[in-house]
């Protein structure tokens, strides 16, 4: 709702009142409309002021309104209305005006902003476009080639920022003397103004029409924005409101919207974790860490380090080996400096120190472990922690996917032992999996779940198993296409169908980019490669390529090398180029294991990539290894490229349509019987069964089959 003050003298004062962020639902909207009437009718109204409750002026419209019908009165005409009204309205702005709230700040005459305030239209970010008025109003109020790049990307900026824009009229000045009445509103009526526009803007567009298809690998939302601003730089306002309001009707009911107001929602879902134990965020009290110590100084350590002194804590960074020591304390203040610049922070503001000694991390009150991912090794390194850090320290791993129990058990406190999985760049990547064991304490998890927001990140509880989350669902995807390949297919190919999917990367290109050798030496560990072991093409009672061990036992580790999947301009190299040598290495490859090439469909190589990993997914949510399809999601987004407007592939699995999904991998699996992984989950088939429910009601539907036992 809104509420109506009379402040001392002739200013009426409007506040929306819709906690936490007062978004604009119906019932905001209709107190709006009421209020602006009760200024207008009384007499000794002479302005108005818009503000928001409890320092907020309004995080936009209300996006849990959007699954259901259009209640209480529309956005657009209340905020025209308010544009046309004959006594000046102000916008106060305190703490965020996103979205619809901006856009109502714009039908406002004048807009005032606290210095910390924050300011956006971050609609791109949710499939629509700011559908308010507001790709019409910015670039009439601050010019076309900025509004272009604030509409597309959806950025949020301070006031200073756009004060320097002319968005905001200057803050020293008092409310009534900004509004002074009497003075003519006519030019304060964005819509009514010329949208400015540089001389080549046919030029502009078509080159910002051309990056924006290039970065969204798909998504329809920055391409109808671009289209959008096109029609404010070319048509009388109205018009542009037209065009705005059917390019929003389009985006409003693809499934692109969905799929991205889902992923909003489910960001903020796995931050209220809860663990089968049934401890979670509300009953678990975290540890607030000011001194840390990283132990391993790898890419990954590199990063962690910086991840951990830019949120403000004094980290102690060990590393024996001297010489990766020595480039390491070269290194990290530069990455750190680095960093702290691009997120405009004037100075880094955490500590490190270096060192080669282990004893040194005996004042910290979290250890974080990141060498080389051998587990006799990490095994030693706990039993060395657990003797010199004091009692109470917690002991993380940043394993991927190794045994978290096996790290506890050598610890005096195996309570205090969790994995904390970062992603490389650690200091850059957003997704954090913390792995809880059955020993794990809530106080761990919650610590390391309060840590890893700190650190910016988007952090998921997950069960222990091999692979965690992630990596567990990556082991059938990339198995698939490798299948693919024995079946006649090349790396292009296959990456070409994920890259039009909208992966950032294809598979190959992505295991060239992360070194072909990572999994080689799991591999190896697992006793599936190595000498000794058969070279066949069923390996531990189940269909296995060899093709990824024989491109490394050629010397082919991926772009560190300069040859893997592609071929590359050295080692290091960045641009993939098809090699020739692949093609006569699979050729040989399908002679020698007597295999047939034939041509295989775009669609067949998606099914099997992603239905597989997808039923992985399932699998990991009957096993309760991650709470709910939320987290899976969330962990593909963020984690592994996922395209955000595909949701996340448990909400693609929803949008294919369950039944779909069911009946392609019995038809692959019926295919490939010696393949596991295709054969469909026991809990996609009970959700099948059950009318195929919406991924909001997995978590419930899965809660109750466990309860009666039928998972
Ligand atoms: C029916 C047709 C109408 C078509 C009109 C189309 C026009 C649309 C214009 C729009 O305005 S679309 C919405 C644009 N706004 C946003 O995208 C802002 C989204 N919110 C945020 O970015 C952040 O939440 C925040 C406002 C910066 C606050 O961040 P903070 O970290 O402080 O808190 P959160 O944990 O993110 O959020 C707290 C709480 O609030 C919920 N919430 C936030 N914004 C909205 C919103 N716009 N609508 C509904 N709910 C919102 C969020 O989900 C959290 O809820 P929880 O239950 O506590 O998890």
């Amino acid at each position: 709702m809104a509420t109506y003050s009379r402040l001392p003298g002739s200013v009426a004062l409007i506040t929306l009142q819709n906690p936490p962020v007062n978004a604009l639902s119906a019932a905001v909207r209709q107190g709006i409309v009421d209020t602006v009437q009760r200024a207008l009718k009384d007499p000794k109204v002479t302005s108005v002021v818009i503000c928001g409750q409890n320092g907020k002026f309004c995080g936009g419209a209300d996006i849990r309104e959007f699954a259901g019908p259009m209640l209480g009165p529309p956005l657009v005409p209340m905020i025209h209305a308010i544009e046309a009204v004959d006594k000046p309205v102000a916008a106060a702005i305190e703490g965020v005006a996103l979205g619809g709230g901006l856009e109502l700040a714009l039908g406002c005459h004048y807009r005032i902003a606290h210095s910390k305030a924050l300011l956006g239209l971050p609609e791109v970010t949710l499939g629509l476009l700011p559908g308010a008025g507001g790709s019409q109003r910015l670039p009439r109020l601050i010019g076309l080639t900025a509004a272009l790049d604030l509409i597309t990307t959806g950025r949020q900026h301070d006031s200073s920022f756009f004060s320097s824009l002319h968005l905001l009229c200057v803050c020293s000045q008092s409310i009534s003397s900004v509004c002074v009445s009497g003075q003519s509103l006519d030019s304060r009526r964005l819509s009514t103004l010329p949208c400015p526009c540089p001389p080549d803007v046919d030029s502009l567009l078509d080159k910002t029409m051309v990056k924006v298809r290039q970065r969204s690998r798909g998504a329809l939302a920055p391409v109808a924005c671009v289209q959008a601003l096109m029609a404010a730089a070319s048509l009388p306002y109205t018009q542009g409101m037209e065009k705005e309001r059917d390019l929003l009707t389009t985006l409003f009911n693809s499934g692109q919207a969905r799929a991205l107001q889902y992923a909003f929602f489910s960001q903020r879902v796995v931050g209220k974790w809860s663990l089968p134990s049934g401890a979670s965020w509300d009953n678990s009290a975290a540890r607030t860490i000011s001194k840390a110590a990283v132990i391993g100084l790898g890419t990954m350590g590199r990063g962690i380090v910086v991840a951990l002194a830019l949120t403000g804590i004094s980290v102690v960074a060990v590393e024996t080996q001297e010489k990766q020591l020595a480039e390491a304390s070269q290194v990290v203040p530069a990455m750190l400096q680095r960093e702290a610049g691009r997120r405009s922070l004037a100075t880094p503001p955490g500590v490190i120190s270096f060192s080669s000694n282990l004893q040194d991390v005996c004042e910290v009150e979290l250890v974080i472990e990141a060498v080389f991912e051998d587990m006799s090794l990490k095994l030693q390194v706990f039993r060395h922690l657990t003797s010199v850090c004091r009692p109470g320290t917690l002991l993380c791993s940043n394993t991927s996917g190794l045994d978290i129990d096996r790290l506890a058990a050598v610890t005096q406190s195996p309570g205090l032992v969790v994995g904390m999985h970062f992603f490389a760049p650690a200091h850059v990547m957003k997704l954090l999996e913390v792995v809880y064991g059955p020993r794990s304490s809530p106080e761990a998890v919650a610590t390391a779940m309060q840590l890893g927001k700190r650190m910016g990140k988007v952090s998921v509880a997950v069960g222990n198993c091999p692979g965690f989350v992630g990596n567990r669902m990556l082991k059938p995807y990339l198995e698939q296409a490798n299948f693919l390949l024995e079946e006649g297919a090349t790396p292009q190919q296959v990456d070409e169908v994920l890259e039009e999917f909208g992966f950032p990367m294809g598979v190959f290109r992505m295991s060239d980019l992360s070194g072909l050798d990572v999994g080689w030496r799991i591999r190896k560990e697992a006793g599936l490669t190595g000498p000794g072991v058969e070279s066949t093409r069923t390996r531990q009672g189940r269909r296995y390529s060899p093709l990824p061990d024989q491109v490394c036992e050629a010397g082919r580790l991926g772009q560190k090398t300069g040859r893997g999947w592609y071929q590359y301009d050295g080692p290091g190299g960045r641009v993939a180029r098809s090699d020739h040598w692949v093609n006569i290495f699979l050729e040989a490859y399908r002679a020698e294991h007597g295999l047939v090439a034939r041509s295989i469909a775009p669609e067949e190589i998606l099914e099997r990539c992603l239905y597989a990993l997808i039923n992985e997914g399932f699998n990991i949510l009957q096993d309760a290894m991650a709470a709910g399809p939320e987290d899976i999601d969330a962990i593909y987004v963020f984690g592994y490229g996922w395209p955000r407007h595909h949701g996340g592939p448990m909400f693609h699995a929803g949008q294919v349509g369950l039944g779909r999904i069911l009946e392609r991998l019995q038809h692959h699996h019926h295919n490939h019987p010696d393949v596991p992984h295709l054969k469909p989950s026991t809990l996609l088939r009970r959700l099948v069964a059950v009318g195929s429910p919406p991924v909001q009601k997995w978590r419930e539907f899965i809660n109750k089959e466990r309860v009666h036992s039928q998972l």
